[in-house]
C-alpha cells in the first residue's frame, strides 16, 4: 500500500515534491510575513465575512487535521471584498498546530511561530464547484488566523469538545449551528499574497488572507488538539500534531499590507 502524504520523515513536506512537482513552484505557501517588507496598500478594501450558522454541516477527522464543513450551494456563507472581486463561498475550515506551544502555526511573522493557525477555506462562486476552483489561480481564498497562548478560548471550546467522537481518522459526526465567525480576532486588519495550499495538491490557487491580530487559545485546549490521531482506528496510535508546512521562498512575490 503506498504511504500518502503526511508530515512524518518518509512523508513528510521535505518529500511532497516527488508526487506534486508544484512544491517548489513560484507561488507556495505558507510563508514568512516580514511586517517591514509588507507595502501598505489603501486600495484594499475591509473584509467581508458574512457567516450563517446554520450552513454547518459536520466535523471529520481527516488524518491532516480536523475540518468543519459548510454546506455551499448557496451564498449564505461568504467572504466578499477584502483584496478579491466576486464572492467566494465558505467551504471548510480547519487548523493546524505543533507538539508544543513553541510551534504549529504555517504562516510566521518575522520568524515568529505561533502554536496554531486557523485556515477558512473560500471558493470563487465564478466557477461551478470548490473542485474547479481549486485548479485556478484566483479560485480560492483561504482566511488564517494565529492562534496564541493565553485565556481559554469559549468559542474554540465547542469545538474542542466533539474531539473525543473523531479521534480517530476517518471519524466524522454532524455538527450544527455553529458560527465560524466567533473564531475571528477583533481586528480584521490583514496581509495578503497570491499562494497555494499548504498541503498537497498544493495548487497554486489561493489569494492568501492573514490575520495580523491572533485569537487566544489556553495551553490546556493545545493539549486538546494533540489528543486527535493521524492513525485510524485499529492501527498504532500516532498523535496529530506538527501538522504544519514551513515557510516557502517568496520567489519576488509582494506582500501586502490593509493597514499601516
Ligand atoms: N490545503 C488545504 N487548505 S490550506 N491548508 O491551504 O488552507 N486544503 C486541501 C484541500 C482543501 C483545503
Ligand atoms: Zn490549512
Amino acid at each position: 500500500m503506498s504511504h500518502g502524504w503526511g508530515y512524518a520523515e518518509n512523508n513528510g513536506p521535505d518529500k511532497w515534491s516527488d508526487n506534486f512537482p508544484i512544491a517548489n513552484g513560484p507561488r507556495q505557501s505558507p510563508i514568512d510575513i516580514v511586517p517591514g517588507d509588507a507595502s501598505f496598500d489603501g486600495g484594499l478594501k475591509p473584509l467581508k465575512l458574512k457567516y450563517d450558522p446554520s450552513t454547518c454541516l459536520e466535523i471529520l477527522n481527516n488524518g491532516h487535521s480536523f475540518q468543519v464543513t459548510f454546506v455551499d450551494d448557496t451564498d449564505s456563507s461568504t467572504l466578499t471584498d477584502g483584496p478579491i472581486s466576486g464572492i467566494y463561498r465558505l467551504k471548510q475550515f480547519h487548523f493546524h498546530w505543533g507538539a508544543s506551544d513553541d510551534k504549529g502555526s504555517e504562516h510566521t511573522v518575522a520568524g515568529t511561530k505561533y502554536p496554531a493557525e486557523l485556515h477558512l477555506v473560500h471558493w470563487n462562486t465564478k466557477y461551478a464547484s470548490f473542485g474547479e476552483a481549486a485548479s485556478q489561480p484566483d479560485g480560492l481564498a483561504v482566511v488564517g488566523v494565529f492562534l496564541k497562548i493565553g485565556a481559554e478560548n469559549a468559542n474554540l471550546q465547542k469545538v474542542l469538545d466533539v474531539f473525543d467522537v473523531i479521534r480517530a481518522k476517518g471519524k466524522q459526526t454532524s455538527f450544527a449551528n455553529f458560527d465560524p465567525a466567533t473564531l475571528l480576532p477583533g481586528s480584521l486588519d490583514y496581509w495578503t499574497y497570491d499562494g497555494s495550499l499548504t498541503t498537497p495538491p498544493l495548487l497554486e490557487s489561493v489569494t492568501w488572507i492573514v490575520c495580523k491580530e491572533p485569537i487566544s487559545v489556553s495551553s490546556g485546549q493545545m493539549a486538546k488538539f494533540r489528543s486527535l490521531l493521524f492513525s485510524a482506528e485499529g492501527e498504532p496510535e500516532c498523535c496529530m500534531v506538527d501538522n504544519y508546512r514551513p515557510p516557502q521562498p517568496l520567489k519576488g512575490r509582494a506582500v501586502r499590507a490593509s493597514f499601516k
